[in-house]
């Protein structure tokens, strides 16, 4: 498995964080399924609790995407119910405010369970009232505690009828949180041009689109989702050259879901994983844990793993965490308020030792700038890096120096 420094860990701890991609069944404790599951029964039996090893677990062996996914069809048969639907809402909001996430878009495909009395509608209201339930038990200071919004999954194995009426559902549920749909499911299953009236439906209703892509290899279909320009796009590691550079030129902000992308084989090692190609190339990132409670991380331990497998630096780190309050699906004011919410829960010390850094390093540059323009050599529009040579530090992501995307440098400058 694989590791990092718990240093690393507290610092990420430390940091107000965004998290825009995660599904809520995945949010689900451990401790919780298990209990859940002591309630089911299946056929008149007490439910198989081996059948709930957490992916985790599974991936000791190896699994398959496609045993991934058989894992959430087991996992669905005990948190279905309304009051377990209810539950799993409080209790993710809870973990993402003890991990100091300060704003966070969960997704959940509506459920449809007659044997239940499960509706897609009854099944929201019950995440809407595990909802309430967090906030009616919070002891955080309104403005300090986690602000949360919805997304409303299209199931891509479910045919172009339900991702229908999701849609329809989740325009009617804008006044309560929702803000927008995204394409989810096993990404060997389903057809994207079947789906696709469904999200342009989305587009067409104001409802913002996020499509989970290029989880699997499948350059046709990465190729149409990104022509037909989501608003964000998750995932993206098994892409080719061309659509990397197609992605980059794109601009559109990609969620990515380290823990997730290994543990479903979509990448073998942290080194093949495309973060740095991304991040170096000052693409709009937003480090996400998919499915927290199942793939047992956190979105702190999804960044020191990024600190970590990419050398990071701590001044990077914060711009990340920061940067992504720009990726939210939230109208332009209320944007600006998270943007400065997080900029004022960001701890005070963290923040003193990095402008000392950042004024240590604009008097080493204008000493640096002197020289050069005495050798006559040309600075960047921003008059701090060099156009030649890599004096303010090294590559990005990759490469483990100290130079920040140009939009990051600016976002930190307003910080
Ligand atoms: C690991 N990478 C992934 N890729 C694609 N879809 C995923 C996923 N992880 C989870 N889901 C989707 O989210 C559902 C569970 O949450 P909800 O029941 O909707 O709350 C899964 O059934 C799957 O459709």
């Amino acid at each position: 498995m694989f590791s990092y420094a718990s240093a690393e860990l507290e610092f990420c701890q430390r940091l107000p964080k965004v998290e825009l991609h995660a599904h809520l069944n995945g949010c689900v404790r451990d401790g919780t399924l298990k209990e859940l599951a002591g309630q089911t029964l299946l056929g008149g039996q007490p439910m198989c609790l081996d059948q709930l090893v957490t992916l985790t677990e599974l991936s000791k062996s190896s699994p398959t995407l496609g045993e991934c996914f058989a894992l959430f069809e087991v996992l669905h048969q005990v948190t279905t119910t309304h009051a377990a639907i209810r539950r799993i809402a409080r209790e993710a909001l809870e973990d993402f405010a003890a991990d100091n996430v300060l704003y966070a878009e969960i997704r959940t495909t509506p459920k449809v369970r007659p044997e239940a009395g499960v509706a897609p509608e009854s099944y929201m209201d019950s995440v809407f009232q595990g909802i309430e339930d967090y906030y009616l038990a919070s002891r955080k200071p309104r403005g300090k505690d986690i602000h949360v919004r919805l997304l409303l999954s299209i199931n891509r194995q479910r045919g172009v009828g339900e991702a229908m009426e999701t849609v329809r559902l989740a325009a009617a549920l804008r006044e309560r949180g929702v803000v927008g749909v995204d394409l989810t499911g096993n990404p060997t299953q389903g057809e994207w041009l079947e789906l696709r009236p469904a999200l342009d439906l989305a587009r067409k209703e104001g409802l913002k689109v996020s499509l989970e892509a290029g989880e699997g290899y499948n350059p046709s279909e990465t190729q149409a989702m990104l022509e037909w320009r989501p608003d964000r796009l998750g995932h993206c590691c098994c892409l080719n050259p061309a659509l990397e550079q197609a992605l980059v030129r794109s601009g559109i902000p990609l969620e990515v879901c380290l823990t997730s992308n290994l543990l479903t084989r979509a990448v073998k090692s942290y080194g093949e994983h495309r973060f740095p190609l991304y991040y170096q190339s000052g693409h709009p990132l937003a480090l996400c844990t998919d499915d927290p409670g199942i793939l047992n991380t956190t979105l702190s331990r999804e960044y020191a793993i990024a600190s970590h497998a990419f050398k990071l630096t701590q001044r990077q780190l914060v711009a990340l965490a920061l940067g992504a309050a720009s990726h939210t699906f939230l109208e332009e004011e209320e944007a600006e308020e998270l943007r400065e919410r997080m900029k004022a829960a960001l701890p005070r010390d963290i923040r003193f030792r990095l402008e000392r850094e950042s004024a240590a390093a604009a008097s080493a540059a204008s000493t640096a700038t002197t020289a050069s323009l005495a050798e006559g050599s040309a600075m960047s529009e921003d008059g701090v890096r060099p156009v030649r040579g890599q004096a303010a530090g090294g590559g990005g992501g990759g490469g483990g120096g100290g130079k920040l995307p140009p939009a990051w440098r600016r976002m930190w400058a307003q910080a």
